[in-house]
């Protein structure tokens, strides 16, 4: 049955169907339409327009949403919601006193991860997984990207990939597969680090594709992990078999992976805690998203992405999550609005652009999602009645959502 919302005090994010990011100053301008309604049929955006232009009532299911506010859900481009078990006891080890780079480096960290998702049984990681993707839609996700990584083995990132494909079957919201194999260099190819991507570039990569696993291809690219020579060879392999690069670069240290990033022809760039001038300039005029992860820069206390300086380049900007064990064990993308604005100096208007469209576009999914647009799914968030959307990024840690809508159903 088609659902009308009306009376709706702003419905946010209104555009035209040949927007697909935006950038710059563009980004301090939401559009959006005072006391309207929006209708949704067939599991789209069917209509939508002033109160004053509402359509003649068929058979709609009516909503009133007096003092309410109506944006496209969250697009969260970059999370790792596919792990098992949790690493709660890093993270006392760091409020102890140890770095990341520590912890990672006495066996902690991600091959830590990936020891727990060996042992763990495919049905128990897409119970433990589902949980997390469920509780994140009901906070607004509408539209997710979610990495391997976790493995580490052929099998294990089989396992994982696997997984993601049973989530992508089972929730009607659109998910996004990146293979994200270079994530770290497991314990059995300590000292071997050639000899793991050659496994990744020979075994995996023809296996995930041949399987038709995967949508994009990731690497960890940043010191002690990956280095240049080691991103170009994974991405080049990636995209020989048909994968988009979507790369971590920059989380801790600059070493030129923006730039080899960009040239690979990647889709978006991801962390990005640490920019040079040099990082800035190889952006301009790219098709590359940068992505930002401000609860990763909570979490772990380190810099946030320099989101004025790049905005104010004329580049775009992404929100994302980061939802993982072991730098951010939040997929709330309320919080990650919020700390946009709080930390990095977003304005509200920039910070929903960051959580929406552009983030559909860092997914390839600016064409189903991420604005107020017919014909685009129906994936909405009616917020509770609050003031003005200012009081989204504002109100911190206060869950402002009353409704979510998944192709036009209240979840
Ligand atoms: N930085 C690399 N990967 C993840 C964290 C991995 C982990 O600590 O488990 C990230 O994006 O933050
Ligand atoms: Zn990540």
């Amino acid at each position: 049955m088609a659902i009308l919302l009306k009376n709706i005090k702003q419905l946010l994010q209104v555009r035209e169907a040949t927007v697909d990011k935006v950038s710059g100053k563009d980004m301090k301008h939401l559009p959006k339409i005072d006391n309207a309604f929006l209708l949704m049929e067939n599991g789209v955006i069917s209509d939508f327009g002033p109160m004053s232009q509402l359509p003649e009532s068929k058979n709609f299911e009516e909503i009133d949403c007096t003092g309410r506010f109506v944006l496209p859900s969250w697009c969260d481009s970059h999370t790792h919601i596919v792990y098992a078990g949790n690493r709660e006891q890093e993270f006392v080890d760091r409020i102890n006193g140890l770095s990341y780079e520590e912890i990672a480096n006495k066996g902690g960290g991600i091959v830590n991860s990936a020891e727990k998702l060996q042992q763990t049984s495919i049905e128990d990681l897409y119970q433990q997984s589902a949980k997390r993707l469920e509780q994140v839609m009901a906070l607004g996700t509408g539209a997710v990207e979610i990495k391997s990584g976790y493995g580490l083995t052929t099998e294990a990132e089989l396992k994982m990939l696997k997984v993601i494909k049973q989530l992508k079957d089972k929730y009607n919201i659109p998910i996004k597969a990146t293979f994200l194999g270079a994530h770290a260099v497991p314990k059995e190819f300590k000292g071997n680090k050639k000899g793991y991507l050659k496994l990744i570039a020979e075994e995996m990569l023809p296996k995930i594709a041949e399987l038709q696993l995967a949508d994009y291809i990731d690497i960890f690219c940043e010191k002690g992990y990956f280095d240049l020579d080691d991103t170009n060879y994974i991405l080049s392999a990636g995209k020989s078999h048909g994968l988009t690069p979507k790369v971590h670069v920059n989380q801790f240290n600059s070493i030129g992976g923006v730039k080899a990033s960009v040239d690979q022809g990647a889709l978006s760039v991801d962390h990005l805690e640490v920019m040079t001038a040099e990082d800035i300039d190889a952006l301009k005029n790219a098709t590359t998203m940068p992505v930002a992860l401000p609860s990763c820069s909570l979490f772990l206390s380190i810099p946030y992405t320099p989101a004025r300086k790049l905005i104010d380049a004329g580049l775009p900007l992404a929100l994302a999550t980061d939802f993982n064990p072991g730098s951010t064990p939040s997929g709330n993308m309320n919080l990650v609005v919020s700390l946009a604005s709080i930390k990095m100096n977003m304005t509200p208007e920039e910070a929903i652009n960051a959580a929406t469209i552009n983030g559909a576009y860092a997914m390839g999914l600016s064409n189903e999602v991420g604005s107020i647009t017919k014909g685009k799914k129906a994936n909405i968030i009616l917020t509770n009645p609050i003031p003005s959307y200012g009081y989204l990024p504002y109100s911190f840690g206060e869950n402002c959502i009353a409704s979510v809508f998944v192709n036009g159903k209240i979840l």
